[in-house]
Formats: C-alpha cells, sequence, structure tokens
C-alpha cells in the first residue's frame, strides 16, 4: 500500500455556541482536513484544528508544513513502513505539531484499514465506550449556571467548566454551577493558564474549604511556568492536571520526572499525532499518572482518531472529547457517534470515515 498523492483541504462549521476559554472566542470551528490516497485506492483522512493560542499554528502555517516540508517526503512510501514514516514526520521539521498530527492520523487510518482492524483495536483494544464531559464556556455565573443545566438535561453527567479570567468572578461561577446542577454531577475545571500560581492556590483552597467537590483542575498557571505549576500541585488537595504544560514527549518526560501535575491531558494536536501520544501514555503509566484524552475545538475525524487512543489505553482514564458536540452541523461521513455522553467507536476498519462533505480543496502533492 504506497502513497502517490496527499490532498489537503479545509471546513469550516458553524458552533451551537460561541466557545470561550480564558485564551480565546470562537464561533466557528475551522478545521484542515488532510486525505492521504495510496495505490490500492485507500484513503486515510487526518486533521489539523490551527489552534494558534496554543500550538502556534495557523492555516497557513499548517498548508504549508504539509504541502512545502512533510508531504513531499512521504510520497512514494509503503504504509506498513509505519516507523519510518513516523521518524520522517517528526524529523521533517521543528514544532507543528498540528500539521504532523494530521499526516499521522490519516497514516494510522491507512495502517489499521491495511490490518483490517478497526483503529482502536489496532492500538491495543482496551473498551469501546468512552464517557466525554461537556465543557461550560467562559461567561456570566448565572449563564454558566444554565449552560450546565441544559448540558445535563441533555445527559452529560460531567462537566468541564472554563475559568481563568478572574479568580473573583471564578469563584462566583462555580457556587452558581454546583448549586444549579446539585453534588452528583461530576465538575472538572479549565483555567488555561489563567492564574497566577500563588492565586491558583488561594483559590483552589476556597473551592476545597467550601466542600464544592472539584474533581480536578486543568492547566491554573501560565504553559511555561512548571514551577508554578508544581506549587500548585504541592499545596492543594485538589489533583492538578497538566495540560498546555504537558505539549510533546519531552515537556511531558520532565513533568513526570518533576513531579509537577497530578494528571496529564493528552491531545494529538500538542504531541504531533498518535505515535508520538502513544509514548506520552506508556511514560505516564510507568509513573502511575493518569491521563485525560482531550481534544482542541476540531471535527469528528480528530474525535475519532482520540477516541480510538482512549479506548486503547487503560491509562486514559477520562476524556473530554466533546469537540464534535459542539458543533452546529456535521460534515464528517462514519467514525464515532455520540450517545448522550457517550462516544461509541466505529467498528469499521481504521478510523471508518466514508467521506467529508462541503469539504474545500486547497492542494495537493503527488
Ligand atoms: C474542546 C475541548 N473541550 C477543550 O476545551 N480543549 C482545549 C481548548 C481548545 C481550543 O481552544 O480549541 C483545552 O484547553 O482543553
Ligand atoms: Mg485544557
Amino acid at each position: 500500500m504506497k502513497i502517490i498523492k496527499i490532498q489537503i483541504g479545509k471546513v469550516k462549521i458553524p458552533l451551537k455556541k460561541p466557545f470561550i476559554t480564558a485564551l480565546r472566542r470562537v464561533d466557528f470551528a475551522e478545521d484542515i482536513i488532510i486525505k492521504i490516497i495510496t495505490d490500492t485506492g485507500n484513503i486515510g483522512f487526518g486533521n489539523a484544528p490551527p489552534t494558534a493560542v496554543i500550538t502556534g499554528d495557523s492555516q497557513a502555517s499548517v498548508v504549508s508544513a504539509i504541502h512545502d516540508i512533510i508531504a513531499p517526503k512521504l510520497i512514494g512510501l509503503d504504509i506498513c513502513e509505519l516507523e519510518t514514516i513516523c521518524n520522517q514526520i517528526d524529523k521533517a521539521m521543528l514544532h507543528n505539531s498540528s500539521a504532523k498530527a494530521a499526516i499521522d492520523i490519516a497514516i494510522y487510518d491507512l495502517f489499521a484499514q491495511m490490518c483490517n482492524l478497526p483503529l482502536y483495536k489496532l492500538l491495543g483494544g482496551y473498551r469501546t465506550d468512552i464517557k466525554s464531559d461537556l465543557t461550560i464556556s467562559l461567561r456570566e455565573p448565572e449563564i454558566m449556571a444554565q449552560d450546565a443545566l441544559e448540558a445535563v438535561s441533555n445527559g452529560y453527567t460531567d462537566l468541564k467548566i472554563k475559568v481563568g479570567n478572574d479568580s473573583t468572578l471564578d469563584f462566583k461561577r462555580i457556587i452558581a454551577i454546583r448549586n444549579a446542577v446539585g453534588n452528583e454531577i461530576n465538575i472538572r475545571l479549565d483555567a488555561n493558564q489563567g492564574w497566577k500560581s500563588k492565586e491558583a492556590v488561594r483559590l483552589i483552597r476556597q473551592f476545597e474549604d467550601k466542600n464544592l467537590n472539584i474533581e480536578l483542575i486543568e492547566q491554573p498557571v501560565i504553559a511555561h511556568d512548571t514551577v508554578g505549576l508544581k506549587f500548585v500541585t504541592d499545596n492543594v488537595d485538589t489533583p492538578i492536571m497538566a495540560d498546555e504544560s504537558a505539549f510533546g514527549t519531552y515537556e511531558v518526560f520532565e513533568l513526570l520526572a518533576k513531579r509537577a501535575c497530578d494528571l496529564i491531558n493528552i491531545k494529538l494536536m500538542k504531541a504531533g499525532g498518535i505515535h508520538n501520544a502513544l509514548k506520552i501514555a506508556d511514560m505516564a503509566k510507568i509513573c502511575g499518572v493518569e491521563c485525560m484524552m482531550g481534544c482542541m475545538l476540531e471535527s469528528k475525524v480528530g474525535i475519532t482518531a482520540s477516541a480510538s487512543l482512549a479506548g486503547s489505553k487503560s491509562i486514559i482514564t477520562k476524556a473530554d472529547l466533546d469537540a464534535a458536540d459542539l458543533l452546529a452541523t456535521d460534515p464528517i461521513v462514519g467514525g464515532i457517534s455520540y450517545k448522550q455522553n457517550h462516544i461509541i467507536l466505529n467498528e469499521n476498519n481504521g478510523l471508518g470515515i466514508t467521506n467529508i462533505k462541503d469539504w474545500e480543496f486547497i492542494t495537493e502533492i503527488k
């Protein structure tokens, strides 16, 4: 199964509601979609949502990285040479983790098709049913409480609450949400780097003193402040999860060695694809640190790949794979499906994606 052509296109998908974090507000999900075509007629799908505030990638940089640098190195290679292909992706250039992830996802899709297996089975086949949380965007406390109630009425039992732009308001937000949804609903917070380390400790202790029962807190401090992250981890009882600080394999290795966090959020777009995400999951497992499978604001291509990984590894015990459920329409034919807060994996070979509707072609390499 040899790679003969790589096509690059994009989709722009409206959201059900604006997506607002301490880092950005967006009204549409914009995703670069790639198709890798082989001499056997198989197609592998991959995606890269350019999330400039987190990965530094823009649409133009993703297209250029794939078209000018990564894809030309892969034309003619056989899909069964997986290690060579992954080395080529890693060595082709520094950074550009989303572009690398897009190519890597399509390669794994083809590799699993070649093995006649669904991707989650190829990767380890640990579970078929994955429970995802739903993200509540950063807004006024009363609106967030209403959004949380709506999520619960749609079957979600785990809510990921965005905080981090104002700690006084953050406290009010969590009180309002806990009062609205009651104690049975699991609440996790994501500050997206919004607090200073001492501010985070003060606020998290307030949550603890008020018995607000917060499951975990994601990325309290700015990504590069791993000393601050460790300070927070060491000074509160609530588990602290590294997200933006846990970028790729090297960063996760450092965090684990320093015991700077209690949990790791793995994302394909930070890791540079499945082959590196597997290394992260294995390092975390060796250290006994549980992981969450996370996502960017992206289409069902990436969510299917991420869910396949979450379904394959026992150390990935949590999932924040709600992005495709935040979209008002779904142009991706096949892949995972949502049943309330559960993600159902597809039993077809590879990712099980057969088509992308409303795909806008950009360029190709052959
Ligand atoms: C979409 C997902 N629930 C999420 O919150 N992901 C990121 C933010 C991604 C983005 O800005 O596109 C996270 O910080 O965990
Ligand atoms: Mg996060």
